[in-house]
């Protein structure tokens, strides 16, 4: 049996590579030597850059190494204060902080570690979203109730009181509905949560922030799992926190949850509390299970146990890389551990690239109606800058068209902001468009990228999970982005598939077409069934053939899609499974621009669809 390892991470700090960025400027005069002991003009112009090019990189974020001279060894003190001066004059002209993360003696001399993060604006700070899964009952909500609101739990609930949205998760103690909760760090990794009388200012924490985590908090239970999916595949989580109780261990959700975020290529960290209440040999029994299970063929993770400072820092610099899973062992009723976790938090750095210089994309996760202010739509931007006045293409409607829509008005965390940047989650207030025109799934992209929507796909897909075989007209939900919707399976590469096959396969949306984008990830599930892939190639609705074509019987595939389309057509009330989801399709019908859904019959033919373009405002 494995055994539990014992912070086996020494003083592991960044190579050569990572130090040096891809970069058009030679540094090779500055390389493997000493400069930043006394560097010469051209080296501390060379220094200079070199810094400012990895902060860019960073999204303006580093850990900076001090003491790794020439043949790696370490400094003298005398040596490490020069170089320690010569990194402070070097921030000091360029509105960056400098933080001591560790120092330490290397054998030979000394080495350490700085945290160096970018000033930012008042109105400006860096995002990072955490989304949090685990089991029923496994402390998550009360977790997030005591790193946002700085106090300890009872062990009976007192934490997560502040967190529940509605009424009956406040009377079951149960999360259903996908909550945000936010984590500010200043500068100095100092936590800047001040909560007033129990209640916390979002927009005085941005203020105060460099660093805002975001954590999204995912139901535990079996019958949320659709939300949690959507919680993990349309808020763009650039890390996945999976939570287990101590003493429960893994049971439940917990590797449903564990497999999702896999299949996602989340970086996950596993943070086991309940620690105060849990005998050593239970504890140890449910380590040396979790560390099997991450070490197995499935998950090919490296688990470190993060029991130290110096654990945290390693951990945190190389979590991009996905092999690293760190693992905390907390309590939110006595504390313990709890600071670890939260240095880990700051140190985070985004996965997600900004693209700034691409044209704008953002997609929706969320529609409001705000008395006074109008339609309000929430979501992701995945590149580009979206400017407050900018009009975007919004759809697509469910005729697959896209509307020119203004911006009026940007919050970012409640907090209003000029502009939102790839990678950065905003509200927008929309200009002259109804709430039941929108829904979850939608996207608002710049016209230039010409959008367009599809009825259908080719993914290719791992079938993770069925019990039986698939085979075509086979119907599950498509997660991809903030879209969720049923698609039928119309031909596959294979006949049938089952657990563990490959295959492409092209699907169908039943209810209307979508916006997709090649190489999306995306999740295929129904119930336990669940297969991960990629969306391999988007058929835009032009690609479709006219109307009359399909009577044409050489289309032979045109004559299958049509047989589909009435097959479709059959399940289409039947496969809305929560009400919820009937809701919202009656928004969307409802304003629709000719989606009405008066009643349809059972054989009426599904919406014909049309060339797509970018309509006319209303
Ligand atoms: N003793 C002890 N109790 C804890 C700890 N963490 C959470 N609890 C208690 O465990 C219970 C369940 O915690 P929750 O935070 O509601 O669990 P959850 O994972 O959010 O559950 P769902 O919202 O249903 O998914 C509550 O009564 C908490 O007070 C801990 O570290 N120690």
């Amino acid at each position: 049996m494995d055994s539990v390892p014992e912070s086996p991470i020494k003083a592991i700090s960044l190579t050569e590579d990572e130090a040096f960025v891809e970069s058009e400027t030679d540094y090779s005069s500055i390389r493997g030597k000493m400069v930043m002991v006394s560097p010469n003009a051209d080296e501390y112009e060379l220094l200079r850059k070199q810094l400012l090019e990895r902060l860019e990189a960073g999204n303006g974020e580093i850990i900076y190494d001090i003491g790794h001279g020439e043949d790696g060894r370490g400094l003298t003190e005398d040596e490490y204060n020069a170089s320690l001066a010569t990194l402070h004059s070097l921030v000091a002209s360029e509105r960056v902080s400098c933080v001591e993360l560790r120092r330490w003696e290397c054998g030979s001399g000394l080495t350490g570690q700085y945290l160096l993060r970018t000033e930012l604006d008042n109105n400006d700070f860096m995002e990072i979203r955490v989304a949090v899964v685990g089991n029923v009952d496994a402390g998550k909500s009360t977790l997030l109730g005591v790193l946002t609101h700085g106090e300890l739990d009872n062990g009976r609930g007192y934490a997560r009181q502040r967190l529940f949205r509605h009424k009956h998760e406040m009377e079951s103690g149960r999360t259903s509905s996908v909550g945000n909760d936010i984590l500010g760090f200043d500068n100095m990794g100092n936590v800047v949560n001040k909560p007033d009388h129990g209640t916390l200012d979002w927009v005085k924490i941005c203020e105060k922030s460099s660093k805002v985590i975001t954590f999204i908090d995912l139901a535990g239970h079996e019958r949320y799992l659709k939300t949690t999916v959507f919680g993990m595949t349309g808020h763009a989580p650039d890390f996945g926190m999976l939570m287990i109780g101590a003493n429960a261990g893994i049971v439940g959700m917990t590797k449903e949850h564990l497999g999702l975020a896999l299949a996602l290529s989340v970086p996950v960290f596993v943070v086991v509390t309940k620690i105060d209440m849990c005998p050593p040999n239970v504890l140890q029994d449910n380590l040396k299970l979790l560390i099997r299970i991450l070490k197995s063929s499935g998950c090919r993770k490296v688990p470190v146990m993060v029991k130290s400072k110096d654990d945290v820092i390693v951990s945190a610099t190389n979590f991009v890389s996905q092999r690293l899973c760190p693992i905390f062992q907390v309590s939110n009723v006595s504390g313990e551990n709890l600071e670890l976790l939260t240095m880990f938090l700051n140190l985070l750095k985004t996965r997600m690239p900004s693209h700034e210089d691409k044209p704008a994309e953002f997609q929706i996760d969320d529609t409001y109606s705000v008395p006074g202010v109008g339609t309000v739509v929430s979501g992701t931007a995945l590149a580009g800058v979206v400017r407050a006045g900018d009009t975007l293409a919004l759809g697509p409607d469910a005729l697959g068209r896209f509307h020119p829509v203004a911006v009026k008005s940007i919050h970012r965390k409640r907090m209003p902001v000029h502009e939102v940047r790839g990678g950065q989650t905003a509200s927008f207030a929309l200009k002259k468009v109804k709430r039941s025109q929108i829904r979850k799934g939608m996207v608002m992209v710049s016209p230039s990228l010409n959008p367009q929507a599809c009825w259908q796909f080719e993914g290719e897909i791992l079938v993770l999970h069925h019990p039986t075989t698939i085979s075509s007209r086979y119907q599950a939900m498509v997660h991809c982005g903030s879209i969720r919707q049923t698609a039928s399976i119309l031909s596959m590469s294979r006949d049938c598939l089952r657990t563990g096959d490959k295959a492409l396969v092209k699907f169908r949306f039943i209810k209307h077409p979508e916006y997709l984008k090649r190489g999306q990830r995306m999740v295929f599930r129904e119930g336990r069934t669940k297969a991960v892939g990629n969306v391999l190639r988007p058929e835009p609705m032009s690609l479709k053939p006219a109307r009359h074509d399909r009577r044409n019987p050489q289309h032979n595939n045109h004559a299958a899609d049509e047989s589909d389309s009435q097959h479709v057509q059959e399940s289409d009330v039947t496969a809305m499974d929560s009400p919820f989801e009937i809701q919202a399709d009656k928004r969307v019908q409802g304003g629709g621009a000719g989606g009405g859904r008066r009643g349809r019959k059972r054989h009426d033919k599904p919406p014909e669809p049309t060339q797509p373009t970018v309509a006319a405002a209303n």
